[in-house]
């Protein structure tokens, strides 16, 4: 590709399933985010030494923010920083797209330097520290720490950059894939959730990938073991194992559109506390594996709830596009959020099934030690509950003190409504919402360079 090109992918919010997706059992619900992870792809450059692609990746959103990686077919495409700084997940995406591709040095001659510029959007971090610019017509946050001690929103940044960052590095190495991402979609997915896993040193579910890929999804995670079963980058296999796992191997995974209501809008409030997603994970797994078989009783219960929730939105997604007269008696008992909702089993039935999940949460919480639905958030979803035109409330991923998830109907504002309320005095609500699109070409690369 010889001219500038563009990529975006979303942050991410699972909704339901959080522990269960772990096991290749169960399915969950992974919601695309507005906020998003940027790629932009400059032309082809070249570097005096023709021996080595070079690729440089730029986030000036950060300090420090520039990695250098040299790389080349004859170390097994291993990436050797050249720049003194590393970063693991940029690391892993060269070493992936290059074994992937096999680029040879003689068809990239003066064509063997690689720049991106890496964008990420407000939500992903506190804006403490930062400025607001522009480059061009796209305003960032740029922040006056390092990427890495910036505090997150756990959106997913390291998910979406991996995924964005394969797709525009790939860009480089199939000449139509800027144009045809769809085409591609899959081969990125495969790559993103390979380099994101040994990037973190863990195989999470990746759920958080797959939003980045496809958008808001209904998803059933991959076997763990086809990926740290891969050999060493580098190694002489390496290459052959990943182009095979990547295009032949069946994943055995469940990726279904699986969306929020159109007339429905999803809130995320920052706690601005953290919890350690890893520890809750060894926590509730310790608990799992002393509790059966009654651990094995909450996980069903809570899948079949999960599964009536997902259920329940496809269905609610379903009636608000016949707009109907029905449909509208429906949406519009939502935004009361008054005793006409018991009338309409698409509300109660979701509304059962959260019920439900939280239930099971709470057992986890106080049986395991694992802080997934704590007292204090206990009491901050059901006072959301109470709000005018909230549907349901939740808490989202591990669970915690990071964060809530509220779906409320359309044109409520929650911000307004809780402005003032002490008992949201914690809350902020973050500027974002559900968008259903994974990773995707942007249509206006120029917007992203500085004038
Ligand atoms: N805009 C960015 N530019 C460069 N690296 C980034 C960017 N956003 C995230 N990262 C990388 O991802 C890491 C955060 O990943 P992680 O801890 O998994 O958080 P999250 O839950 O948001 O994915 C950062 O420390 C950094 O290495
Ligand atoms: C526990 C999990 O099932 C879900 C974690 O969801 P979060 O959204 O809390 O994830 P982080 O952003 O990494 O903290 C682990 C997993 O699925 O990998």
């Amino acid at each position: 590709m010889s001219e500038f090109r563009a990529f975006s992918a979303p942050g991410k919010a699972l909704l339901a399933g959080g522990y269960l997706v772990l096991d290749p059992k169960y399915e969950a619900l992974a919601i695309g985010l507005s906020s998003r992870m940027h790629a932009v792809a400059y032309p082809y450059d070249s570097l005096q030494k023709l021996d080595k692609f070079e690729v440089r990746v730029r986030s000036r959103q950060f300090k420090d923010g520039e990695w250098r990686y040299q790389t080349s077919p004859e170390t097994g495409f291993v990436p050797v920083s050249v720049s003194g700084s590393k970063n693991p997940f940029i690391e892993k995406v060269i070493a992936n797209v290059f074994s992937y591709f096999q680029p040879s040095l003689d068809d990239y001659c003066n064509r063997n330097l690689l720049i991106i510029d890496i964008f990420s959007d407000d939500a992903y971090h506190s804006q403490e520290d930062s400025m607001s610019k522009y480059c061009s017509s796209r305003r960032f946050s740029f922040h006056s720490h390092k990427i890495e001690e910036v505090p997150k929103t756990g959106l997913g940044s390291s998910a979406g950059l991996v995924t964005v960052l394969t797709t525009a590095l790939a860009s480089f190495f199939v000449s139509d894939l800027t144009n045809n991402v769809e085409q591609y979609r899959k081969v990125i997915h495969n790559l993103s959730q390979v380099a994101h896993c040994q990037a973190q040193g863990k195989i999470g579910s990746g759920f958080d990938v797959a939003a980045a890929a496809y958008g808001s999804v209904r998803y059933r995670r991959f076997p763990p073991a086809l990926i740290s079963d891969l050999p060493d980058i580098g190694d002489a296999i390496y290459a052959d194992k990943l182009a095979h796992l990547v295009d032949d191997v069946d994943w055995n995974i469940t990726i279904k559109n699986n969306r929020l209501p159109s007339g429905l809008v999803l809130w995320m409030g920052d706690i601005k506390s953290g919890s350690e997603t890893v520890k809750l994970v060894q926590k509730v797994k310790k608990w799992y594996d002393s509790h059966a078989p009654e651990s094995l009783e909450v996980y069903t219960r809570l899948d079949r709830a999960n599964c009536r929730f997902m259920d329940g939105l496809s269905a609610l997604d379903r009636l608000y596009d016949s707009h109907d007269h029905y449909s509208s008696q429906v949406f519009e008992s939502i935004e009361k959020n008054d005793a006409s909702c018991q009338k309409y089993s698409e509300v109660t039935d979701i509304r059962d099934a959260v019920t439900t999940i939280r239930h099971c949460f709470r057992k986890i919480t106080k049986e395991s030690g694992a802080d997934i639905e704590p007292p204090v958030q206990t009491t901050l979803l059901d006072n959301c509950q109470t709000l005018k035109g909230v549907l349901t409330c939740l808490i989202p991923g591990a669970g915690g003190y990071d964060a809530i998830a509220v779906i409320a109907a359309q044109g409520v504002d929650l911000k307004a409504q809780t402005a003032s309320d002490e008992r949201f005095s914690n809350v902020q609500w973050l500027d974002v919402s559900q968008a259903d699109w994974g990773v995707r070409k942007e249509m206006d690369p120029e917007a992203y360079l500085d004038k």
